[in-house]
């Protein structure tokens, strides 16, 4: 979709000095989020306003969509692109329906019509066009003023976005929602992004790939587990800091087969089955299924034996207080086996109706953690750390 071809550009002309962005090839697949994220002065921005003709190379080709931009008129270009950045740039003096309706209106779109879109896209940014169409800029918050950026780069459905440090100048709190919100909005509209960060935890959480820069070149380009698990180069080991591996945590989902499979019995077994099943297979406690094989709860040895113990499980079943759908992040599993003290969590599958799929204990998450990068596959064998027993609580 967008394809860099040895893209050098040189601000000096005479060319005696470093280039800002020096023999730069790679390419962005259609509907994919590539952040481009390094230290101050390293080329990002001149890369990102090289696709819409802001900058021109000093030499090399760019593609869009397989056509060379340079034979493409910028004016003509820049519609096919959205543009975001972190000075908003929205006009004061228009309100904010007006302001997202802009490039319908300068596309010649009826007034009706382009009122119409800019109130869908409010709507997708999380703006309740009745509540902030009217509004001036000024009548905003920072993070709101970013969602109409936002909503204003799409309004004319676009193939292609580029974002400029976008969420750079809002508090922490607020930055983190507007990447959840972004991400949200990009699973469904699933353009083709380039997104600016100086802030690795940014460019992780967001991008499909990483470009990670060096001083106008490119030292790593590889989705956000490979770069936080192998990083190809001492420079971007250093860049993502020492505590990748915890960073890795939030970019790598649960799979099922990082997933052990307890005991399981089902609410209308009796409990002398339930006592059986423990013994035979050595455990301290079984996951309790209802009749469609959904999560029930779990129930331990101790709730089985002793003499003359009757009923089903399902009368002794303890409630399961927390578990997790398969895919969420490793991040998520950790947080919460810390915040129930529990020594492994329940997976389900919320597409199925929340089929029970196993459990997800600590050695687990050690697994999928070693399996989230090939390098680390290949470095590491991976020995079979299968648990013979799975430890309660
Ligand atoms: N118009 C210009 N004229 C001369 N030099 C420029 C110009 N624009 C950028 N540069 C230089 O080119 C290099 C790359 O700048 P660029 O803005 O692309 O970096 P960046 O990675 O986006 O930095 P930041 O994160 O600070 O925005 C820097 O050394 C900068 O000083």
């Amino acid at each position: 979709m967008i394809r860099f071809e040895h893209v050098t550009k040189r601000y000096d002309s005479g060319g005696e000095g470093s280039a800002a962005v020096d023999d730069l090839s790679f390419e962005v697949a259609e509907g994919e989020l590539v952040t481009l994220v390094g230290p101050s002065g390293c080329g990002k921005t001149t890369t990102m306003k090289m696709v819409n003709r802001l900058i021109e190379p000093t030499s090399g080709r760019i593609f869009l969509d397989g056509e060379d931009i340079a034979t493409i008129d910028p004016v003509r270009l820049r519609r096919r692109i959205g543009y975001v950045i972190q000075q908003v740039g929205l006009f004061p003096h228009k309100t904010v329906l007006e302001n997202t309706a802009t490039v319908p209106h300068l596309l010649g779109w009826k007034r009706g019509k382009a009122k119409e879109r800019a109130a869908e896209l409010l709507d997708l940014v999380g703006l309740d066009p009745s509540a902030f169409g009217d509004r001036y800029p000024e009548q905003l918050s920072g993070g709101q003023r970013q969602r109409v950026g936002v909503a204003r780069a799409l309004a004319a459905d676009p193939p292609v976005l580029l974002m400029d440090e976008p969420f750079g100048a809002v508090d922490p709190v607020v930055r983190e929602h507007l990447q959840s919100e972004f991400l949200r909005l990009q699973s469904a509209v699933r353009k083709t992004v380039l997104f600016v960060t100086h802030d690795i935890e940014e460019a992780v959480r967001l991008g499909d790939r990483i470009a990670v820069y060096g001083q106008g070149r490119i030292e790593q380009f590889d989705p956000p587990t490979t770069v936080l698990g192998s990083p190809a180069t001492p420079y971007v080991a250093d860049f993502v800091g020492a505590d990748r591996g915890l960073k890795r945590l939030s970019v790598t989902p649960i799979e099922p087969g990082d997933l052990e499979q307890p005991p399981v019995v089902h609410v209308d077994d009796p409990l002398s089955t339930a006592a059986d099943r423990l013994r035979a297979e050595d455990a301290r406690w079984a996951v309790v299924l209802d009749g469609d094989n959904n999560l029930h709860g779990w129930i331990g040895a101790e709730h089985v034996g002793g003499e003359g113990r009757a009923g089903t499980v399902g009368e002794h079943a303890r409630r399961m207080e927390a578990w997790l759908p398969v895919g969420a992040t490793l991040k998520q599993a950790f947080s919460t086996m810390l915040q129930h003290d529990a020594g492994w969590i329940a997976v389900i599958d919320e597409r199925s109706e929340g089929r029970f799929l196993g459990v997800l204990t600590p050695a687990g998450l050690h697994e999928a953690l070693r399996r989230s990068t090939a390098a680390d596959a290949q470095a590491i064998p991976r020995t079979d750390v299968a648990l013979e027993t799975v430890s309660g609580r």
